[in-house]
């Protein structure tokens, strides 16, 4: 997987570590609490430096960028770095936990967040931008969603400074950057032109293009080259475009966006200036003076409010007809035929399953006291009520978005994640056909799979179940991660879709095919 096991994990002085609960290239994070004050808990990120080397980064480049983040975390919207150290075959960073987990897991395709939200998180991107360009002189260059946390208000958290750089030296003079380092779809158009560019003035173009995100739940753009059509017809139009994604912006939104997205460095909006902008200024009814989270409740409702899954007949009849389309939205996942490199198959190797047994536990809080006073209800009555605290069980729900939304508070667990009391006989030849009809070559086939390990292991050892994902989205980026499929209670399971690289959002349009797909096996709260 990626080099971290948990029996070769170092261990850390006055720190207990638990379970895992989010992987990434080379690393792997758990979490963990202090031995001296258990209510303490934090997050440990453990990097594999041999993977790493493996693809050509050195063992200062991995500690560069953890000594480099822990200089400039000083700031509410930056995520906080504790304590680290080199040990023979790991970096460990113990960090600050990031209860509400991912900012990109809560952005639907498409559709993106209510506009109070984007303002929201816009607000304090440029305020963290600004601590990191003003005081810390440092530019990220890296900003996007997969480097977005959200704490348990709901606060952004940016993190990861693996691209991070000193632009102003001690003397005030600026250095200029060159390379071409970041997310194409990010990344401003000077990083491609083989030209010196100011990175502060990067960050401020990657701050407009997640902007740009948050309201449509798309990326404007590939790449901010002449050769997509996409950019090409913004520069033509000179930002005022009124098709596709950008006809559904407000035009007060627009203009801001073309003050950031202001292909001409020199013409383009400096932290200073969107400080200045009221959409900065205005000061939300969930926000406080200093633009936090006030109020977590509103904020969760509002960003759970676009978050949903449709299985209706229409989207389901809509969908199998035309493969690429879902709740009316464009979905097309890959364009092409599987490439030879792309597979599904059941991953078994006993050290990646002991590292896995501890992933993410199924989302049960109040729903486990429930449970034991629900025993005299029908099974599927009772499954249902159990998984009806689940946010993600709910997004499958038919409910009002208020309602529905209300129910939401912020918390680490994947909303890419549904619930089925069926027989693994049903579920895995199902998915088969899901994932073959998502282009998904599969290695045939898994539930035989299955049952050889279930034949080893015994039923229990069999789980839980974890089922590779190799693929390329639309634009034949890779798109990595895994499906995993855990005995919550008797024969209920949950069935989680963890990214592991590639567009969360195609991840997410992924999860939504699979689903759609599988529909008539999946739990549903009333
Ligand atoms: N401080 C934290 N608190 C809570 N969750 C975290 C924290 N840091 C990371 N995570 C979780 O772990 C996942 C992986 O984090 P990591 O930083 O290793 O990966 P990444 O940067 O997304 O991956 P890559 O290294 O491939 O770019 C994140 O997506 C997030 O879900």
């Amino acid at each position: 997987m990626n080099g971290v096991d948990d029996l070769s994990l170092p261990m850390i002085k006055d720190v207990v570590i638990g379970e895992t609960i989010g992987q990434g290239t080379f690393a792997c994070v758990k979490n963990a609490y202090l031995k001296v004050d258990p209510s303490v808990v934090i997050a440990v990120k453990f990097v594999h430096i041999p993977s790493c080397k493996k693809f050509g980064l050195s063992e200062k480049d991995v500690v560069g960028e953890i000594i480099l983040h822990s200089k400039c975390c000083n700031h509410a919207n930056i995520l906080r770095v504790i304590d680290c150290n080199v040990t023979r075959d790991h970096l460990w960073i113990a960090m600050e936990m990031a209860d509400g987990g991912d900012l990109f897991d809560k952005i639907e395709p498409d559709v993106g967040v209510d506009y109070e939200v984007a303002q929201f998180y816009f607000q304090q991107l440029v305020n963290a931008v600004t601590y990191l360009h003003l005081e810390c002189h440092i530019a990220h260059r890296d900003i996007k969603p997969e480097n977005i946390l959200l704490d348990k208000n709901g606060n952004l958290k940016l993190a990861d400074f693996g691209l991070a750089s000193r632009f102003r030296r001690k003397d005030g003079t600026i250095r200029l950057s060159s390379d071409q380092r970041g997310s194409p779809q990010y990344m401003a158009p000077e990083v491609l032109m083989h030209v010196k560019y100011r990175p502060d003035s990067t960050d401020v173009w990657s701050i407009g293009v997640l902007v740009f995100v948050l309201l449509t739940g798309e990326v404007p753009w590939e790449l901010p080259i002449q050769t997509d059509e996409k950019f090409q017809e913004f520069v033509r139009n000179e930002g005022n475009v009124a098709v596709g994604r950008w006809a559904s912006i407000e035009l007060r939104h627009l203009n801001l966006l073309r003050k950031i997205l202001q292909p001409d460095p020199s013409k383009r909006a400096t932290v200073q200036d969107l400080r200045k902008h009221p959409w900065f200024l205005n000061q939300l009814s969930f926000a406080n003076k200093e633009g936090l989270c006030s109020n977590p409740a509103l904020l969760a409702k509002k960003l759970f409010s676009n978050l949903r899954v449709s299985l209706s007949d229409d989207e389901y009849i809509r969908f199998t007809q035309d493969p690429l389309t879902v709740n009316g939205h464009n979905l097309e996942f890959r364009a092409t035929q599987p490439a030879s490199s792309d597979y599904a198959a059941i991953q078994h190797d006993s050290l990646n399953l002991d590292a896995l047994r501890s992933t993410q536990k199924p989302y049960t809080q109040s729903a486990t006291e429930g449970f034991r006073n629900d025993l005299a209800m029908s099974e599927s009555s009772r499954w249902t009520r159990f998984i009806s605290t689940d946010i993600a069980a709910l997004q499958f729900s038919d409910k009002s978005n208020a309602s529905f939304a209300s129910q939401f508070r912020f918390n680490p667990i994947r909303l890419t994640k549904f619930y089925s009391a069926q027989e693994m006989e049903v579920i895995l030849p199902l998915f088969e056909q899901a994932l073959r009809f998502a282009k998904i070559n599969i290695k045939p086939d898994l539930y035989a799979d299955f049952l050889e390990l279930k034949s080893s292991l015994g039923y229990e050892g069999a789980f839980p179940l974890i089922i590779n994902i190799r693929t390329q989205d639309a634009r034949g980026a890779k798109l990595n991660g895994v499906i995993i499929i855990k005995v919550v209670r008797e024969n209920l399971k949950s069935i989680s879709f963890e990214r592991k690289a590639g567009d969360p959002l195609d991840w997410r349009r992924l999860f939504k095919r699979v689903a759609l797909f599988c529909r008539e096996i999946i739990l549903v709260p009333d």
